[in-house]
C-alpha cells in the first residue's frame, strides 16, 4: 500500500522545552488517520510541520514519498485546514471560494466551487456573507477550501470542533467518501468517540510523544468488554450465586451487576442459566465494550480524567 504521509523522529523544541519528541508516524493511501490527543499534546505543532509552516528542530516529513523541503511543489497535492480558517468577512461564500480557487490556479473555478459547496451541504449559504455565517458553517467553508482542488492528501486540524451533530455527520460522510476514492485523510481531534467512528487508524499523542498507533479493528479487540446483568430483587443474592459458580461480579450504584470474566462476556447465556436455576428473574443482560475515551484514559493516566471533562 502506498505510503502518503510519514514523519521520521519529528522533534520540536521551543525555548528549551521539547514540545514534540521524536514522532514517527505513517499514513497509507486511502486511510483516515485520527490523530488523538488532549489540548496541548502537540497535534497542531505536528500538523504545522507536516504542512511546512514551521520547521522541525530535527526529523523529517515525507509526503507522497518525497521529503518535504522549503519551496517544494507538493502543495498542489495537499489540502488543509488548520484551526479557525480565514475568509474575507464581507464577501459571500461563493465569492470567497471563487477567489480561493483562482488563487489556487484552478481553471474551471465555478464548477469546482459548486462541487465543493454541494459536498459540504453549503448551497443554502452560498450567497451569505461570511461574517454572517455560524461558526459551524464557517468551519465547513474552511473544509470546502481544503478540498476544492481535489488533493490526494487532506490534513484537518480539529475540523469538527464547532459543528452541530448534523454537521458532524455531513463531514464524516464526506471524509469517508473521499477516502473511498483514495484520498488520504489526516485529522486531529480530542473527540474520541467521533474518531472511533471515522478513522481507520488512530495515533495517540500525549505530551509530545506518540504513545501508540493502532487500527480501529485492533482497537476493537483490545477494548475491555463487560457483561451487565440486571435482576429483580436483591442483586447481592445474584452476586452470591455467581461467585458460587466461579464468576467475579460487582454491583454498581445503579444495582446492576458487572462481570468482566471472558467466560461471562463470551457466553452470557450461561449467566442467564445460573440465574434461572436460582429462581432470580433477569431483566437485563448486555455485553458492552469500553469506549475509546476510557481506553484513552487508561493509556494516558487517569489523573487526566478531569482535563477531559
Ligand atoms: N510558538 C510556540 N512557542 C512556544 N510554545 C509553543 C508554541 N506553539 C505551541 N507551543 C506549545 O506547544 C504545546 C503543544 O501545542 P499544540 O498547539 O501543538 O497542541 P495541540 O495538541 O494542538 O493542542 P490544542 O488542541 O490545544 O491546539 C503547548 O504546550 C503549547 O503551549
Amino acid at each position: 500500500m502506498e505510503e502518503m504521509i510519514r514523519t521520521e523522529e519529528l522533534t520540536k523544541v521551543y525555548d528549551g522545552r521539547t514540545i514534540l519528541d521524536r514522532v514517527s508516524l505513517k499514513v497509507n493511501q486511502g486511510e483516515i488517520y485520527g490523530f488523538l490527543g488532549l489540548n496541548g499534546a502537540g497535534k497542531t505543532t505536528t500538523i504545522r510541520m507536516l504542512l511546512g509552516m514551521i520547521k522541525p528542530t530535527s526529523g523529517q516529513v515525507y509526503l507522497h514519498g518525497r521529503r518535504l523541503t522549503p519551496g517544494g511543489d507538493l502543495w498542489n497535492q495537499v489540502g488543509y485546514m488548520v484551526e479557525v480558517p480565514y475568509a474575507y468577512p464581507d464577501l459571500t461564500v461563493r465569492e470567497n471560494l471563487i477567489l480561493y480557487a483562482q488563487m489556487r490556479g484552478i481553471r474551471r473555478a465555478r464548477n469546482a466551487v459548486n462541487e465543493a459547496v454541494d459536498q459540504l451541504s453549503l448551497s443554502a449559504y452560498i450567497d451569505t456573507k461570511v461574517k454572517n455565517l455560524s461558526l459551524g458553517n464557517a468551519q465547513k467553508l474552511g473544509i470546502a477550501k481544503a478540498v476544492i482542488h481535489q488533493p490526494g492528501i487532506l490534513i484537518l486540524d480539529e475540523p469538527i470542533n464547532a459543528l452541530d451533530p448534523a454537521g458532524i455527520v455531513a463531514i464524516r460522510e464526506l471524509l469517508k467518501s473521499l477516502a473511498d476514492k483514495g484520498v488520504t485523510v489526516f485529522i486531529s481531534s480530542h473527540i474520541l468517540e467521533e474518531m472511533s467512528k471515522l478513522a481507520s487508524r488512530i495515533g495517540i499523542i500525549h505530551q509530545g510523544v506518540l504513545l501508540q498507533e493502532i487500527s480501529v479493528r485492533e482497537f476493537e479487540d483490545l477494548r475491555a468488554k463487560k457483561l451487565y446483568l440486571g435482576v429483580r430483587g436483591n442483586p447481592e443474592l445474584a452476586k452470591q450465586k455467581l461467585i458460587e459458580a466461579g464468576f467475579h461480579a460487582k454491583v454498581s450504584a445503579e444495582q446492576i451487576l458487572e462481570l468482566s470474566n471472558p467466560g461471562a462476556v463470551q457466553r452470557p447465556e450461561l449467566i442467564n442459566q445460573i440465574m434461572a436455576k436460582a429462581g432470580i428473574p433477569v431483566y437485563l443482560l448486555r455485553v458492552e465494550e469500553e469506549e475509546l475515551e476510557s481506553y484513552f484514559l487508561h493509556m494516558v493516566g487517569s489523573d487526566l480524567a478531569k482535563e477531559l471533562k
